[in-house]
């Protein structure tokens, strides 16, 4: 594999179109996906040189985990539908790149198998389940007694969800239904019932503040573009936020995260991490994310595609190419350590004078 993108065109071509139209897809006409991958292009880096070697590394230090590169797997649901070992061979992968996985709360394995199955490879490796919280109380604590008891080490909880996003091309193909034998195992309640996801629309902040009294694990919100919401965020005593879009699937219009991560890194003011994802394909695209004041981005789809074309390796090679590009990128910039990684490194052509 020479690039994210090559990949996902060999991804494309093996997988059922239905499928490939799931993970590719988005809500409505699709121009949030295009504003993710186009604000990256139009975002230059400039370049210093002789400056001698990068002497530092990127170890970084989230709620929850240390990881040796600022880059982990956001959550995606149904990882059976790219590859028959699905999250399992997702986990592996995810632990040997020293790195972090999100489980979708809508994986098609058990969170307490995927922990076992990350922490057999790499024991420090940590583990964050997402969760959309329930309407029903009683079962979301159950979630969440669920990944404290697996062995997680954060909750993300995705807020850009009160209704599901319009997919046309979910709608057009008639996606609703999981093939026969692949389910959502940890939808299983504390009776033993199978539960559908439901999206809540009458969550507020007080919702945040009643699960912080219920967990002493870190919580990180996914899908805050807005710079009110992060102080909020950080009122409400959570530890990290995720910066998203949902990757285009929900409120289709909504700006790329890029774009929205200057405004947003200035409301954080350092307090919290932000991590940011839609879009990050190339390593330039981590090293831009982190000059513009993010800890670490997380990537979606690539995950889905290294899955498919070659599950476990398949993940790996994702990992390692964005990892080796970032590092590149990082040289090519003259950066000597992680503080030359500022806004200083991002050119406008505004700007006549470094
Ligand atoms: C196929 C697919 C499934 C997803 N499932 C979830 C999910 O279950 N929960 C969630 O919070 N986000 C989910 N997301 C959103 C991702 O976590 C992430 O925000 C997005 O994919 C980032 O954009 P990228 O794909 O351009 O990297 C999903 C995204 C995709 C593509
Ligand atoms: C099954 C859905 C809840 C997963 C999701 O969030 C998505 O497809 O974007």
């Amino acid at each position: 594999m020479i690039s994210l993108n090559e990949l996902e065109n060999m991804a494309l071509a093996r997988l059922p179109k239905i499928f490939a139209d799931y993970f590719i897809g988005g809500a409505g006409t699709e121009t949030t996906i295009r504003e993710n991958l186009r604000s990256f292009e139009d975002i230059r880096l400039w370049p210093r040189v002789l400056r001698g070697s990068f002497q530092d590394n990127f170890n970084t230090q989230l709620p929850g985990g240390t990881l040796e590169f600022p880059i982990l797997a956001a959550p995606t649901a149904f990882h059976k539908l790219a590859h028959h070992d699905g999250e399992l061979a997702t986990a592996r992968a995810i632990a040997q790149s020293n790195s972090l996985m999100i489980v979708s709360m809508a994986a098609n394995t058990r969170t307490e198998d995927i922990c076992k199955a990350a922490k057999e490879v790499n024991p420090h490796t940590p583990v964050w389940q997402q969760l959309y919280l329930q309407p029903d109380r009683q079962f979301t604590l159950h979630l969440v007694h669920q990944a404290e008891q697996a062995g997680c080490s954060g909750l993300v909880v995705t807020v850009d969800s009160p209704v599901f996003g319009i997919r046309e091309r979910d709608l057009r193909n008639g996606f609703n239904d999981l093939p026969k034998g692949l389910g959502c195992p940890n939808m299983i309640d504390e009776h033993g019932m199978t539960r559908e996801i439901e999206f809540n629309e009458s969550l507020d902040w007080q919702d945040i503040s009643w699960l912080r009294r219920q967990t002493s694990l870190p919580i990180i919100l996914k899908g805050i573009l807005h710079p009110k919401d992060i102080v909020l965020a950080i009122e409400h005593e959570v530890q990290a936020v995720i910066v998203s879009n949902h990757g285009g699937r929900q409120l289709d219009g909504a700006p790329a995260t890029i774009e929205l991560l200057p405004a947003l890194a200035d409301a954080a003011q350092n307090r919290i991490p932000l991590i940011v994802d839609g879009g990050i394909r190339h390593g330039t695209d981590v090293l831009k994310t982190l000059a513009l004041g993010a800890s670490a981005v997380a990537v979606g789809r690539p995950v889905i595609w290294g899955l498919t074309v070659n599950g476990e390796q398949g993940v790996k090679d994702v990992m390692q190419t964005l990892q080796q590009e970032l590092l590149t990128a990082t040289k090519l910039c003259g950066c000597r350590t992680r503080k030359d990684i500022n806004q200083h490194l991002i050119y406008s052509n505004s700007q006549t004078k470094g």
